[in-house]
């Protein structure tokens, strides 16, 4: 399994099934995309989503994929032949999809798993364990939430200092980005209201790195 991550801004993930998991994935990926939910019954119908009450059938769903144009289809119902049909029209069509009724195991490259996710700002973290223990992916990526906490600043911090940085010798700077991220002046300042990470992390390079 190799992560690759997707930019869904500006396309469709169309959600097939209204239960939990349905309901769950819609919501993630209404952080970006537009999420259009197809299913006869929903226990929630999560806020940015387009909840259209419906029950395709195998026939049926190809004519869906196409009038939403997805860049992504995930079968989510619990009917494993009608997610197996979702499958088929999605490949059919050459787009990706998601099966939430399978594990782990051989699969082709358009078909995806959806991994357990944290995010900070600009940084993501994602687990997977080949489909074969989503309950580890989950409490795995509960323990790295608070990992992260103040990550998304310090990739902000280090997009500015590239820039600023643009014009030095490229060793200078790789040597000097790796000393920011690493610097616990610097983490500390990213953490406390009111200072100042970015002439903190100035500090660090110029006194040639945190003390032992
Ligand atoms: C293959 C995959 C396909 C996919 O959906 O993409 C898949 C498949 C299945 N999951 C099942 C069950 C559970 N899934 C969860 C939780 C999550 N499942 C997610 C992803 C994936 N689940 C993909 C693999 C990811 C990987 O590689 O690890 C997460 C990470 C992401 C997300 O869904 O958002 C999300 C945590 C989100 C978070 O909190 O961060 C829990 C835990 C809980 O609910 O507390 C349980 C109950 C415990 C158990 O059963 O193990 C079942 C059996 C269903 C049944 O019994 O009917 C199947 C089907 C099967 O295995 O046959
Ligand atoms: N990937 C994961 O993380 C998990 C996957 N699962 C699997 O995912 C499936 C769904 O799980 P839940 O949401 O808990 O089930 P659920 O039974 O709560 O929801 C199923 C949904 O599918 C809808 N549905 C039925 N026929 C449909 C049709 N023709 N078109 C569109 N929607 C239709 C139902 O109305 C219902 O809203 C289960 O079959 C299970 O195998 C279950 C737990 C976790």
């Amino acid at each position: 399994m190799i992560p690759l991550f997707v930019d869904f801004a500006d396309e469709t993930v169309l959600v097939f099934g209204g239960g939990s998991v349905g309901a769950r994935k819609a919501r993630l990926f209404a952080d970006e995309a537009r999420v259009v939910l197809v299913s006869p019954t929903f226990t929630e119908t999560p806020a940015a989503v387009d909840c259209v009450r419906a029950a395709p059938n195998d026939r049926s769903v190809g004519a869906w994929i196409d009038r939403a144009d997805p860049a992504l289809v995930v079968a989510a119902t619990d009917d494993a032949a009608l997610n197996a049909a979702i499958a088929d029209a999605a490949v059919d069509r050459g787009v990706l999809y998601n099966r939430a009724d399978r594990r782990g195991g051989d699969r082709p490259a358009a078909s995806v798993t959806v991994p357990a996710t944290s995010t900070d700002g600009p940084v993501t973290v994602a687990v997977g364990t080949d489909g074969r223990a989503p309950a580890l992916s989950k409490s795995l990526r509960e323990e790295i939430d608070p990992l992260i906490d103040d990550a998304g600043a310090m990739a902000r911090l280090i997009d500015q200092l590239r820039e600023e940085w643009a014009d030095w010798p490229a060793d200078e700077r790789r040597s000097a980005l790796r000393q920011v991220v690493r610097s616990d002046r610097v983490w500390t300042a990213l953490g406390a209201e009111g200072d100042n990470a970015q002439r903190r992390a100035v500090d660090v390079i110029e006194s040639g790195g945190d003390p032992p």
